[in-house]
């Protein structure tokens, strides 16, 4: 029987660090960035959805969508985030669960989704456990300004449009604090992973 674990926290958190570590131990990872991307790629009717809605504007000159456009928009504009979420959000959940089925089919242990929105989604259903990767709002914003070149006005609107990290805490079968070094998380993954039998 696989297990499925649903990998969370926040923008900037450390899900990707972690699911790395868990891809270098042979664990599929389904990540619903990737699947997000893949929904507005010309053509698919998500992309057609957005062209229409955010207008012709939102288009770079080789036709795809602008992300840092569109990222500036939604993230200043509750209702238009909400607007994008109900364009891409249901492909997305239906390509995740495509992929979660075919991994099944595969005699996957441990199968990994990596869903940033898991609580704001309301996807728990989507999964058997839920893993958070947590760390303070200081270490939050540093990263995402340094990861991404953001100014601290562009990092705290990103921030602000998620669930408070230290809200998912108790809605979680398990936390890791990445706060500290790479490495502490690494042996906090373990120890998950064997108190969980995996
Ligand atoms: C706004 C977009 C174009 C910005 O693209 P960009 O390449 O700069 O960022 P990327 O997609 O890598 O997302 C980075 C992080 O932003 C956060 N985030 C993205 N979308 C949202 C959203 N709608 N609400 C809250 N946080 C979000 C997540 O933590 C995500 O891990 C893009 O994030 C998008 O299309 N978002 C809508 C789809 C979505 O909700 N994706 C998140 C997982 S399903
Ligand atoms: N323990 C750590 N120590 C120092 N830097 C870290 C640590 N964990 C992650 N980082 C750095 O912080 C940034 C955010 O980490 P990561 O990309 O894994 O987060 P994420 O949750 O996947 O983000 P998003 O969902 O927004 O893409 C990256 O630049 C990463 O290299």
């Amino acid at each position: 029987m696989a297990l499925v674990v649903g990998l969370t926290g926040g923008i900037a958190s450390g899900k990707s660090t972690v699911s790395n570590l868990l891809r270098e131990k042979g664990h599929p990872i389904i990540d619903a960035d990737l699947e997000a991307r893949l929904a507005v790629e010309i053509g698919e009717p998500a992309y057609n959805e957005i062209v229409l809605y955010f207008g012709e504007e939102i288009k770079l000159p080789n036709g795809q969508i602008d992300r840092a456009k569109l990222g500036e928009i939604i993230f200043n504009n509750e209702e238009k985030r909400l607007k994008l979420n109900s364009i891409v959000h249901p492909d997305v959940r239906r390509r995740m669960l495509e992929k979660r089925e075919q991994a099944v089919k595969n005699g996957e242990s441990l199968i990994v989704m990596d869903i940033p929105l898991l609580f704001e989604s309301q996807l728990t259903s989507m999964v058997d456990k839920v893993l958070l990767v947590y760390v303070d709002e200081d270490t939050q914003l540093q990263r995402l300004m340094e990861r991404n070149g953001f100014s601290e006005e562009e990092a705290l609107a990103r921030i602000k449009s998620q669930m408070p990290l230290k809200d998912k805490v108790q809605l979680s079968d398990a936390v890791i604090d990445n706060n500290g070094t790479i490495e502490n998380t690494k042996q906090q993954l373990n120890m998950i992973l064997t108190e969980w039998n995996i």
